[in-house]
C-alpha cells in the first residue's frame, strides 16, 4: 500500500518538509486530514528543473514501443492504487465515489490512449522529400520529424483531481510526446496527488528512465507557480484553472528571456441554443435533460451549461418550468472546497440581486458547509447585451436563459460572447434552416459544437477537442484532451542531406520504427 507522507517527490527522491507545510481540508466538514504537506519553494523548483533538463536528451529519443510501456505502466501504477485513491480523493473534494471511479477510468484510459497513440507514430509526422539531384536547380534530401519541446510545467485542475490533475490529460499527452513533466500539485487535493504522483515515480523507475522524467511540487503559493514557470528550464505550461490564473502564467511565460507557450483552459460558458420546434416538440424533457447537466458534479465542470438562448413564447415556458421544477428538486451538492464555495456564492448572489436579471429556481439548500444551491435565471436579449458581466462564467451549477424575440437576435448574441469550449444546438429538422447559418458563426467561437446532446461529459478520443478561442484557453489551436493534445509539446525539425547512418530513427531509410511516412508528397504505409 503506498503511503502518504506529504513529501515533494523530486526525481526518485521524497523529500520531508524544510519550510512550511499546509494542510488538506475535507470541504464536506472543514476539517483537516492528515499529515501535513510540504510547501515546495524555490529551491525544489531548481532541483526539479535541473533534473527534467538532464532527463530531456534520453526521454525524448527513447524508440516509441518504450514511451508507450512508459505511458501503460503509470496507468498499471494508478489502477493498482485500488480504492485508496478514491477513498483519498473523496475526502479531499467531496466528489462522490461513482464519480470519482469514473474519472479514474478515464484518466487510466487517456494514458492508455496516448500509449497508442505514440506507438503508431503519426505524431511524428515524419516527411520525406527525396533529393533530385538532376533538376534545374538540384533539390537537397530533406527530412523532417516532430521532435519533444523540453520539460514541460503542469498545473493540475481542482475539479477533476484525477483527469485533469498530476497524471490527467496534460502530464499523459506531455509524456507522449517526450517531455519530462513538474507537476506543481493542486493544493485542495494533496494527498490524491501524492499516491498518483507516487505511481508515476514508481514507473519512471520500474521503466529505468531518468529519475528526472517526473517530479511533483506541493504548495499552496502562487510565487511556487510562479517560480516554476519562469524557470528557463522549462520549455511549455498545461494549466486548468480561473481566468485570473491562467492569465497570470501567460504574462509570465511572456516576460521570460525567452518566452514559452502556456496551453491555459480557463473559463467557459458553453451556450446552448433551444429552436423553436425543438421547444415545442419535446421541451419538457428538454429542460429536465438541462438540469442533469448543469448540476453534474456540483456544476464544476468547464463544460457546464451556463447560458440557454431560446425563443421566448408558451414553449420556452414550458422548457423554463420544467428546468425550474427539476433544479428545485435537486439536492444541494458538495462544493470542491470553501475558496471555490464562496466564488459560486458570489457569483449566484451578484445574478440574483441583478436589476434585469429574473431568479426562476433555485435547487434544494444543504445541511452540510460548502454546499452549492443550484440556481436558474431568466433575462431578455437586450439586457444581457447591455451587461458583459452576465456572460461571465459563475462556476458551479448556475445558468441563465435569454429570451429571444426572433431568430435574427441569435447572430449579434452569438458575435457578443466571449470565446467558448462548446456551442450546443438543440433542434429539430423543421429547425435546420435557422440552424444551418449559425454553425459557421459558432465555428468562429467554440471548439466544438454539438448537436441535441449536452455539453457535459468529454469523450477521450481522436477526435475530440476541449479548446476555443480566448478566455475558453489561451492557445485556441489546440485542445487539452484528446490524441491531438500531444501537438502542444512537439515541434518540427527537418534534417537536409543527412547521411542515413547519421539521421535520427525515425527518418533512416530503413524505418526501423514502422510508422506511416509522407514521401515525396505520397502517403506510406507503415
Ligand atoms: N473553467 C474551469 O474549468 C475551471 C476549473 C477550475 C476552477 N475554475 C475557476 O477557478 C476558481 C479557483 O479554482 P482553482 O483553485 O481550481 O483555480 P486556480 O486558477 O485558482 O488555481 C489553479 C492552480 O494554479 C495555481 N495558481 C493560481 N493562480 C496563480 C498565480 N497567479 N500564479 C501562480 N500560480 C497560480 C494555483 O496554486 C493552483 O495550483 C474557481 O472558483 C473557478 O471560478 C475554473
Ligand atoms: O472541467 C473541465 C473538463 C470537463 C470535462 O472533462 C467533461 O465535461 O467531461
Amino acid at each position: 500500500m503506498v503511503e502518504i507522507t506529504g513529501a515533494i517527490l523530486i526525481g526518485a527522491d521524497a523529500h520531508p518538509a524544510s519550510g512550511g507545510t499546509f494542510d488538506a481540508v475535507n470541504p464536506a466538514t472543514g476539517e483537516t486530514i492528515a499529515p501535513a504537506f510540504a510547501e515546495a519553494g524555490p529551491a525544489d523548483v531548481d532541483a526539479a528543473c535541473a533534473l527534467a533538463a538532464q532527463a530531456f536528451d534520453s526521454f525524448s529519443e527513447l524508440a516509441p514501443e518504450a514511451r508507450a510501456q512508459f505511458l501503460d505502466a503509470v496507468a498499471d501504477g494508478i489502477a493498482a492504487i485500488g480504492d485508496a485513491l478514491t477513498d483519498r480523493a473523496m475526502a479531499e473534494t467531496g466528489l462522490p465515489r461513482p464519480r470519482l471511479e469514473g474519472e479514474r477510468g478515464r484518466t487510466i484510459g487517456q494514458l492508455r490512449l496516448f500509449a497508442s497513440v505514440v506507438r503508431e507514430g503519426a505524431w511524428l509526422d515524419v516527411t520525406i522529400d527525396t533529393a533530385l539531384p538532376e533538376r534545374a536547380i538540384p533539390r537537397p534530401d530533406l527530412r523532417r520529424r516532430n521532435v519533444a519541446l523540453g520539460p514541460v510545467a503542469v498545473f493540475g485542475a481542482s475539479n477533476f483531481p484525477l483527469a485533469f490533475s498530476v497524471a490527467g490529460g496534460d502530464t499523459a499527452s506531455a509524456f507522449a510526446a517526450g517531455c519530462p513533466v513538474v507537476v506543481k500539485g493542486h493544493p485542495a487535493h494533496p494527498g490524491t496527488g501524492e499516491l498518483v504522483a507516487r505511481a508515476i515515480q514508481q514507473a519512471v523507475k520500474a521503466c529505468g528512465l531518468h529519475p528526472g522524467v517526473f517530479s511533483y511540487l506541493p504548495g499552496t503559493t502562487n510565487e511556487l507557480g510562479g517560480a516554476l514557470v519562469a524557470d528557463p528550464r522549462i520549455k511549455a505550461v498545461g494549466f486548468t484553472g480561473s481566468r485570473g490564473g491562467g492569465l497570470a502564467l501567460v504574462r509570465i511565460a511572456a516576460g521570460r528571456e525567452e518566452p514559452i507557450p502556456v496551453y491555459a483552459e480557463m473559463s467557459s460558458i458553453n451556450p446552448v441554443i433551444l429552436f423553436p420546434e425543438a421547444a415545442r416538440s419535446r421541451g419538457e424533457t428538454l429542460g429536465a435533460a438541462f438540469i442533469q447537466s448543469l448540476t453534474m458534479g456540483a456544476g464544476q465542470f468547464c463544460t457546464n451549461p451556463g447560458l440557454v438562448i431560446a425563443f421566448e413564447g408558451s414553449d420556452l415556458d414550458a422548457f423554463i418550468a420544467s428546468a425550474a421544477t427539476a433544479l428545485g428538486a435537486s439536492p444541494a451538492q458538495q462544493m470542491l472546497s470553501p475558496a471555490i464555495h464562496a466564488n459560486f456564492r458570489k457569483g449566484v448572489d451578484a445574478l440574483a440581486s441583478h436589476s434585469a436579471v429574473k431568479m426562476v429556481a433555485r435547487g434544494l439548500v444543504g445541511e452540510g458547509v460548502n454546499q452549492a444551491q443550484g440556481a436558474l435565471f431568466v433575462a431578455d436579449a437586450d439586457a444581457f447585451e447591455a451587461d458583459r458581466a452576465l456572460s461571465h462564467e459563475v462556476f458551479g451549477s448556475s445558468s441563465i436563459i435569454v429570451r429571444i424575440k426572433d431568430a435574427a437576435e441569435i447572430a449579434g448574441l452569438i458575435a457578443g460572447l466571449e470565446g467558448q469550449l462548446t456551442a450546443t444546438l438543440l433542434f429539430d429538422e423543421a429547425d435546420e434552416a435557422l440552424v444551418a447559418p449559425l454553425i459557421p458563426l459558432l465555428a468562429g467561437k467554440a471548439g466544438r459544437i454539438l448537436a441535441n446532446g449536452w455539453p457535459t461529459g468529454v469523450e477521450v478520443s481522436h477526435a475530440m477537442v476541449h479548446g476555443g478561442p480566448f478566455p475558453a484557453t489561451s492557445d485556441s489551436r489546440t485542445t487539452s484532451v484528446g490524441a491531438l493534445a500531444i501537438d502542444r509539446f512537439l515541434r518540427p525539425v527537418c534534417y537536409q542531406n543527412l547521411p542515413d547512418r547519421l539521421l535520427p530513427d525515425a527518418l533512416r531509410q530503413d524505418n526501423p520504427y514502422k510508422v506511416a511516412r509522407r514521401v515525396d508528397g505520397a502517403m506510406t504505409k507503415a
